[in-house]
């Protein structure tokens, strides 16, 4: 696995990019500009989507914090023994996956609890909605549990961009929904870093998803 942070700029930390091949760097760089303009042109669509002023929801990610983690998931013949990546939501507020080869791994959990295989589509990108969207828009957009199955035969790779927040905001379903909902806010406000904090404890709090532990009943 391979994790970077890529933005805002001054986060990288060069020493841990690789110089091989020798158009890594410049490659990540450029993909990493494009991948923040499909996520602010997505955010656009989901503010005017929700009636809200698509600034106010930008805002939220100045300077587009940004980091992106390559996994390998190699071959194994007792694939139904094992696992790729253990299911969860992604605490972010926007993943966009590419699929680098067109190996099948990557799966979803339907609202029945069956898993469904997302196959690899050439050209295109699998999006997920991370919990921080699914606060902010009280709900209206749901943070899919996903989870990665590795193949008896054949390698797979995939590349995740993660897009988070400012590291100063409060998560929390944006005022002007909560008042066009009507129904009151659907989830607790949380600093950003608790937040975080409750995501990687949640397996040692016995929790299914950390979403549960902001979820007003
Ligand atoms: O490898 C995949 O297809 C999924 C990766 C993923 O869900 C993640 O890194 O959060
Ligand atoms: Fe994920």
């Amino acid at each position: 696995m391979l994790y970077l942070m890529l933005r805002p700029v001054e986060s990288r930390d060069m020493r841990f990019w690789p110089v091989q091949p020798p158009s890594f760097r410049s490659s990540v760089d450029r993909y990493s500009a494009e991948a923040a303009k499909v996520v602010s042109c997505l955010l656009r669509f989901m503010a005017v989507d929700m009636g809200v002023e698509p600034e106010r929801l930008l805002e939220l990610f100045g300077g587009q914090p940004q980091t992106m983690k390559v996994t390998y998931y190699p071959p194994c013949r007792q694939a139904g023994k094992v696992i790729g990546l253990s299911p969860h939501t992604d605490a972010c507020a926007m993943t966009l996956l590419l699929h680098v080869n067109d190996v099948q791994g990557l799966q979803i959990r339907r609202d029945d609890g069956k898993w469904l295989d997302v196959e690899p589509l050439d050209g295109a990108l699998t999006v997920f909605v991370g919990g921080v969207i699914e606060i902010l828009s009280n709900g209206r957009y749901r943070s899919v549990e996903h989870r990665a199955v590795v193949h008896p035969d054949k390698e797979r790779i995939a590349a995740a961009m993660f897009h988070q927040p400012l590291q100063s905001i409060m998560v929390e379903p944006l005022p002007e929904l909560v008042k066009k909902d009507g129904g009151g806010a659907r989830y607790k406000s949380v600093g950003y870093a608790e937040f975080m904090r409750r995501f990687f404890s949640a397996k040692l709090d016995g929790r299914k998803s950390h979403l549960d532990h902001f979820r007003i009943y």
